[in-house]
């Protein structure tokens, strides 16, 4: 292929400007006449394939033959190279093969030359040779055209680069490209007014910035990018920070700006926050697969890809760290509180995650609270079936309703979870609700929504100042906390008169998380009441909000539906009303659990501060650096997921699902990972599988519109508005 190239780009590049500008066929055919003398010739050719006609339009055509070949050549080769990374990927995460990026290699005789970094991506320690941008350093000998900048005045305007030579100029994929080799080199471009995106648009030796003639001054000044030094890069021998030989600084990661401050003045303004999850995958797109940000009081580093999460993973120690929700740190020193596992570190958290894994993660719990969950989510159905056949249309016993499913999920989950923490009912779905649990619903609601803008803040400030936003948090908690106590109480004085009466500690009598806990009586009471009520506030919008999603996708994908339906069919057939060999006779279900949470993981992030130095994508982090895994960006990537778009749950089949290898495995992380992942995990698991079950025998789901949901974040993912399901029973 490289040969291909060459060849084909050795032609006589004057003639390549209609090609690489894009102008229109018949702007080029002006340019053409004018050129050669127009002649008698009065109108452009029709075709570019005919070899008849005047000679000068004979040489017209075979000048548009050379360019098509041209253009041809170097969507190839640029195929290629995507397909190559992307061979690379699945190959390391034991993906399956695409047969469409086998073609894209064949086309080009199955070899590619990358661009260095992305040859450094794939083999760390390959020395990348220096011809490896044959495809851009071809592009180099391109004269400069007014043509291609219609917006730039001449070829002065060039922004000189910092060893006094002009700038090259290159346009590729209908953008026009300067290159730049320093950082120097962008401040020149930047003060000369060239309108420069700062977005990256290819690797190569130095930086590529495209160049957008449309983007404003200020939305230049939004993103500050720092450039790729090259290897002889004198800077990088100073930087103390390089851990390993040939390993770049910390401070080269790429960034959104040093400015904390300065950052999230600009969140504030800008509303990011509500769209935290969509800044981190365009920051992706343009700075590379690793990137820094601060914001306020937070600095992160910030990683997508399984082969770095796994990194970070093995580097977590025996008491992993995720970053300190410090609003509700500050709730509990306040109030004197004790914390639970959430907000707990070190070995005090190890000792009480090991007591409560025991009561919620282990096989032998499941098994206990399997059927409570199950009967929660059979009601679900039953409510929801009442109000179809009561309120929807089309003939008896095969009616539709269309609503938004939204409340009574939040009721489901609380409901579900309570029924597993207390072994008792709270009675979300009888006739009359009690209206403290809905209030309930609506604190750990708030509770979320103020924990984000005060994410950024010294909360114990706006405490003293009585700030508006911290009373909010603050009353939410308390509600939080003044409810679960009341739940708490009841439980304990139900656990109490029934062993006063002989039957508490019963074998097979499952007494709920908080029963199980007291029993055992190694945790004191006071740290179970905290780690209840964790578990409560924890349980309500974590798996409400997924299940929203789940039943939108199924809704708008019916032959997945209809897939996955089957399956449930016969499981349950099988399973003779047992709701444990039911799931096991469905593994589709806990695809679509994954699927959803895939393409709408409720936190967008998992964060570890490494206990060691790490080495990530060849730049070198610090023991004790915040890092986060974003999982949003991670679910959509083209580099992890073949078709990321697809809501496909039948992509995590047996082979998928594996740990083999060092990043294998690392695509599903909603849930965390290692000993620090999700407590609720197998409840909230549990929990949406079996009521997507029942949902899926007794209704066939389906949605107005097929468009993808908008989404926010509100500390959880979720629907920029609910939607409308409609409920036809089967
Ligand atoms: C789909 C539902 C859920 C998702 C996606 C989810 C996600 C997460 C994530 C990402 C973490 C951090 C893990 C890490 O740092 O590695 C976490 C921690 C936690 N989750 Fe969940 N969660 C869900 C449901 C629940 C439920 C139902 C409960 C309670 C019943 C719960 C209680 C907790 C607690 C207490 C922690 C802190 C664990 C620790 O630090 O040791 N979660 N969850």
């Amino acid at each position: 292929m490289d040969t291909v190239v060459k060849k084909t780009l050795a032609l006589p590049i004057k003639t390549l400007s209609s090609c690489v500008t894009g102008v229109k066929e018949e702007e080029v055919w002006v340019v053409h006449r004018a050129k050669r003398g127009a002649g008698g010739v009065r109108s452009p050719p029709s075709g570019t394939g005919h070899s008849k006609g005047p000679p000068v339009i004979r040489s017209y055509q075979a000048d548009l033959e050379k360019e098509r070949k041209l253009r041809e050549a170097l969507k190839a080769q640029k195929n290629a190279e995507r397909s190559a990374m992307r061979t690379h990927f699945r190959k390391k995460y034991q993906l399956s093969m695409s047969s469409k990026d086998t073609i894209h290699l064949s086309t080009v005789g199955g070899k590619v030359a990358l661009p260095r970094e992305l040859t450094e991506m794939i083999h760390p320690e390959t020395p990348a040779k220096d011809d490896g941008h044959i495809l851009l350093n071809a592009f180099q000998g391109l004269s400069f055209n007014k043509g291609l900048l219609r917006h730039t005045q001449s070829k002065s305007s060039i922004p000189g680069s910092a060893n006094g030579e002009p700038c090259k100029i290159i346009r590729r994929e209908g953008a026009t490209i300067l290159v730049v080799q320093t950082a120097e080199d962008l401040r020149v471009s930047t003060q000369t007014m060239w309108r420069v995106s700062l977005r990256l648009f290819s690797y190569n030796r130095g930086m590529c910035v495209s160049v957008l003639p449309t983007l404003s001054v200020r939305a230049r000044r939004r993103m500050c990018v720092c450039p790729t030094r090259t290897e002889g890069d004198p800077r990088r021998k100073r930087d103390p920070l390089r851990g390993q030989r040939g390993t770049r600084g910390f401070e080269e990661i790429p960034h959104t700006g040093r400015n904390g401050w300065m950052n999230l003045v600009k969140f504030w303004r800008d509303d990011q926050f509500k769209v935290l999850h969509k800044h981190m995958e365009k920051t992706f797109n343009t700075l590379g697969p690793i990137y820094r940000e601060h914001l306020g009081t937070q600095s992160t580093v910030n990683i997508l890809l399984p082969c770095d999460i796994s990194e970070l993973f093995h580097s977590e120690g025996l008491h992993p760290r995720r970053m300190t929700l410090q609003p509700w740190a500050t709730h509990r020193e306040i109030r004197q509180h004790s914390k639970g596992v959430f907000l707990k570190n070190g070995a005090e958290w190890r000792a009480d995650r090991l007591l409560l894994n025991k009561e919620v993660m282990m096989t032998s719990a499941v098994h206990c609270f399997l059927p409570l969950l199950d009967e929660v989510a059979r009601d679900f159905c039953h409510l929801v079936g009442t109000r179809v056949e009561k309120e929807g249309q089309g003939q008896e016993g095969r009616r539709s309703l269309t609503i938004d499913p939204s409340p009574y999920l939040f009721r489901f989950a609380l409901e579900a979870s309570c029924h597993v923490l207390y072994g008792e009912r709270i009675g979300l779905f009888t006739s009359s609700p009690s209206q403290e649990s809905q209030k309930f619903i609506f604190a750990v609601e708030r509770m979320l929504a103020t924990t984000l803008p005060l994410l950024y803040l010294p909360p114990r400030l706006l405490w003293r100042v009585g700030a508006p936003l911290w009373k909010e948090h603050a009353n939410a908690w308390d509600h939080i906390f003044s409810h679960a106590e009341t739940r708490i109480q009841r439980g304990c004085q139900r656990l109490l008169s029934s062993q006063s009466r002989g039957v508490g500690g019963e074998e097979g009598v499952f007494t709920g998380v908080l029963g199980q806990l007291m029993d055992k009586g190694q945790l004191s009471l006071e740290l179970i009441r905290a780690n209840i009520t964790e578990l409560m506030a924890g349980g309500v919008d974590t798996t409400a909000v997924p299940l929203q999603f789940a039943l939108y996708e199924l809704g708008r994908n019916p032959a997945v539906q209809e897939h996955v339906r089957g399956q449930v069919q016969a499981a349950w057939a099988r399973a003779g009303g047992d709701p444990h060999k039911a799931l096991q006779g469905a593994p589709l279900l806990k695809g679509l659990v994954k699927e959803t949470l895939r393409l709408y993981p409720v936190g967008i992030t998992v964060q570890r501060y490494p206990v060691r130095d790490i080495v990530i994508q060849n730049y070198h982090i610090p023991a004790g650096t915040c890092v986060q895994a974003c999982l949003y960006p991670l679910g959509r990537s083209q580099d992890v997921f073949q078709d990321p778009e697809r809501f496909d749950p039948g992509r995590w089949g047996a082979q998928e699902s594996g740990n083999g290898g060092r990043g294998g495995g690392f695509r599903s992380l909603a849930f965390g990972f290692g000993a620090r992942q999700c407590v609720g995990r197998r409840i909230a698991e549990n929990e949406m599988q079996l009521l997507l079950m029942h949902i899926l025998l007794s209704f066939r789901l389906s949605v107005s519109s097929s468009e993808e949901l908008d989404t926010k974040y509100t500390l959880i993912l979720q629907p920029e508005t609910p939607p409308s399901i409609t409920f036809s029973t089967l």
